[in-house]
């Protein structure tokens, strides 16, 4: 298969989480004659810098083109500490979502088996989570009309959704379903916003097409605390734009590290892959960002392609690293690994997936050994 790939790398640790996403896909295209070829293109705080604009034309432009976008991260402090910069750089990441039509993230959240002891939840708590949050990503509060007072006193954000948007990602949670456990439990907050008991309207009506599905209700704030207090109980989670961004970030306290939770984010033309974490800008060229919130991404990526046998061996390679420790500060205080180290071991084992020598002691990564 040849797939074109626009790169949106963007700001502080994105560009060195993404150059691994591309490594993995590299391994995976020698592995099996695939060809990739990736186009890069300027977003966020840099692309600010550049051209004064946090989405160029270009960079939108080359999107539309190309199969696909591998986003890495946004976001600067200089914008972060200005809260009246006229431009941001979380503006080019909401403008390309909605340019795009990317209705519908969809963020994964495990407990891997390995890692059960590195969340600060207790094992019998998470062992065996395996959640699929599906995250409406172009309506809702972050895309209402902003209203700020001349005396800068009085500031609304309109949260607004229509049928038609509850409607068509509620389809593809619900089918989601179907193939994992049948439960879909949507998060709102239905005795309090109106928009939420749209939601919950919408949703009751789609239900009767799936009748296999077991559809549950949870207000956003018991969800919150569910999800600490039995995350396993769930299976896929629907719910609105700011309401899966909260619960998603929170969720990755299962596994271990926000560094590890990757997501998917499709319309009816066009796809995009990030990793859920954003620019964490104290870790900019420190090699201390995990990588793999973003190698997982590309292997959604090929999932998007039903590309499934090349996803499944990212997503050993991942399991091996976790396995064998070849991981960064956040989940491995005791031996960490840089970035680049963690990226090189999960290409390596890519294209030497039976090599059975990969130990902690002595990882042989193409042409240098790590310790
Ligand atoms: N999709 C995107 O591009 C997003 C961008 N942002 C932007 O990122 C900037 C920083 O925002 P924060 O709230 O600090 O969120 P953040 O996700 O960048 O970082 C929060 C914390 O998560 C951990 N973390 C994040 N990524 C990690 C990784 N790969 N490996 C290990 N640990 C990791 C770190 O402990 C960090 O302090 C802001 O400018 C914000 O607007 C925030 C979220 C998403
Ligand atoms: C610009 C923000 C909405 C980005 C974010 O936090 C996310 O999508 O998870
Ligand atoms: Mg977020």
């Amino acid at each position: 298969m040849k797939l074109d790939i626009a790169v949106l790398s963007g700001d502080g640790i994105g560009p060195e989480v993404t150059a691994q996403a591309i490594k993995a896909l590299e391994a995976i295209g020698h592995a099996f004659d695939h060809t990739f070829i990736f186009k890069e293109a300027l977003v966020g705080a840099t692309a600010i810098d550049k051209t004064g604009d946090p989405l160029p034309e270009e960079t939108l432009q080359l999107c539309v083109d190309t199969d696909a976008v591998l986003f890495g991260a946004i976001g600067d402090p200089k914008y972060d500490n200005d809260p009246s910069a006229p431009v941001r750089p979380e503006q080019g990441l909401l403008k390309l979502r909605k340019e795009l039509g990317l209705y519908a993230n969809i963020r994964p959240v495990k407990a891997y088996p390995t890692q059960l002891d590195k969340s600060p939840l207790k094992r019998e708590i998470i062992e065996g989570t395996d959640i699929s949050i599906y995250r409406e990503l172009t309506g809702g509060i972050y895309f209402g009309k902003k209203h700020l007072s001349e005396d800068g006193e009085l500031a609304s954000d309109l949260c607004e959704y229509s049928r038609a948007e509850i409607e068509r990602i509620a389809h593809q949670a619900f089918k989601a379903a179907e193939k994992r456990r049948n439960k879909l439990t949507l998060v709102d907050k239905a005795n309090v916003l109106e928009s939420s008991r749209l939601w919950r309207k919408v949703v009751k009506e789609i239900a009767y097409e799936y009748p296999e599905v077991a559809l549950d209700f949870l207000f956003v704030d018991n969800a919150a605390m569910q999800m600490i207090l039995n995350p396993s109980q769930f299976d896929v989670i629907l719910t609105e734009n700011m309401f899966g961004d909260i619960i998603s970030d929170e969720a990755s306290v299962i596994g271990g590290s926000i560094g590890l939770l990757a997501s998917a984010s499709v319309g009816d033309t066009c796809c995009m892959f990030e990793p859920i974490h954003g620019s964490y800008p104290q870790a900019t060229g420190k090699g201390i960002a995990n990588p793999i919130a973003a190698i997982l991404s590309a292997s959604m990526l090929l999932e998007h392609f039903d590309l499934l046998e090349e996803a499944n061996l990212i997503n050993s390679a991942v399991e091996k690293a976790l396995e064998l420790n070849v991981t960064t500060p956040d989940i491995n205080t005791i031996n960490p690994l840089t970035t680049e180290k963690v990226g090189d071991f999960i290409a390596d084992y890519i294209l030497n997936p039976k090599d059975t020598n990969l130990n902690f002691e002595n990882i042989h990564i193409g042409q240098s050994t790590i310790i």
